[in-house]
C-alpha cells in the first residue's frame, strides 16, 4: 500500500479539520500520539543500548511540540535526551511541554553545550509542514552539526514541504518519521529509514482525502513504509 503524498496545503488542511468541530481533537492530542510514535520509531532502530545520547532540537512551532513530546518519551523509555530549544514560545502548550521535560531533568543546552557534547542520535524537530523560504536564524547553525545518526519527524529541516533540498542546506538523515501522512518531499528522501506515525487517522477521514494509509501492526504507533 503506497500512501498520498500529500503538499503543504493538504497538509495543513487535514491538520485543522482534525482539530475542528467535526475531528474533535484538541492540539495536545495530536502532539503526544505524534511524538510518542517517534519516540518509538526510535527505539525500532537505534536501540538504547548504543545509541543512548540523543540530542532533540525543537523548533518553534508544533513540530518542535512533537520534539518535545518524543524527548519525554525518549527518557521513559531509557535513553539520554538533551533538549536544544533557541526560541521557546510563551505559549503555555509549548511551557507545559517544556515543565514536564525540566521535571525529568532533561538538560536543555545551548549551542555551545550542543557543539561540544557527543551525541548518538539528533532528533530534527525544528520544522515541519508549514516551514517557508530559506532558514533563518538561529536555526542555521544548528542545521551544520553533522556527523550523527540523524531522524528528522514530519520533514527534513529546511527542505521545501514538496520539493526538497531546494535551499541546499543538506540535510540528509538516516531516518524519516512522517506524521499522519507523507509530504511530496518524501519523495527525495534517501535514507534507510522510512516510518509513519500519528496513528490517529479515522478510516472515513483517510478515505475522504484518499491518504491510502498502511496498518499499524499490533499495538504499535508507527508503520516502516
Ligand atoms: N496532523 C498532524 O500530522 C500533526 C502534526 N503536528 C506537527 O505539527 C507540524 C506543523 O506545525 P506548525 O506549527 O504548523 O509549523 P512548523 O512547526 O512546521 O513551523 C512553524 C514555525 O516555524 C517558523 N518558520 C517557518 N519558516 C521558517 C523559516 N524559513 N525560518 C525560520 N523559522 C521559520 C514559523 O514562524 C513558525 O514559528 C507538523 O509538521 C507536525 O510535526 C502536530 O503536532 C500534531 C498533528
Ligand atoms: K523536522
Amino acid at each position: 500500500m503506497v500512501p498520498k503524498l500529500l503538499t503543504q496545503r493538504i497538509a495543513q488542511e487535514i491538520d485543522q479539520e482534525l482539530m475542528s468541530s467535526s475531528g474533535g481533537f484538541a492540539v495536545e492530542q495530536l502532539m503526544e500520539l505524534a511524538g510518542f510514535s517517534v519516540a518509538q520509531a526510535i527505539t525500532k532502530r537505534y536501540p538504547k543500548d548504543s545509541k543512548r545520547r540523543v540530542l532533540v532540537c525543537c523548533g518553534p512551532g508544533n513540530n518542535g511540540g512533537d520534539g518535545l513530546v518524543a524527548a519525554r518519551h525518549l527518557f521513559h523509555f531509557g535513553y539520554e535526551p538533551t533538549i536544544y530549544y533557541p526560541k521557546q514560545p510563551q505559549k503555555g502548550l509549548y511551557q507545559n511541554l517544556v515543565k514536564q521535560c525540566r521535571n525529568l531533568t532533561i538538560p536543555f543546552a545551548d549551542f555551545d553545550q550542543v557543539h561540544a557534547s557527543p551525541f548518538d542520535v539528533i532528533v530534527d524537530a525544528l520544522f515541519g509542514f508549514s516551514f517557508k523560504g530559506e532558514v533563518r536564524d538561529p536555526y542555521k547553525e544548528v542545521m551544520q552539526v553533522k556527523g550523527h545518526v540523524g531522524d528528522d519527524l514530519d520533514i527534513p529541516s529546511g527542505w521545501d514541504v514538496e520539493q526538497g533540498d531546494i535551499n541546499n542546506v543538506g540535510l540528509n538523515p538516516e531516518m524519516l518519521v512522517s506524521l499522519t501522512a507523507p509530504k511530496l518531499c518524501a519523495k527525495f528522501f534517501a535514507g534507510k529509514y522510512h516510518y509513519l506515525g500519528g496513528r490517529f487517522v479515522a478510516p472515513s477521514f483517510a478515505q475522504k482525502y484518499g491518504l491510502n494509509l498502511p496498518e499499524y501492526p499490533g499495538t504499535d504507533q508507527c508503520v516502516q513504509l
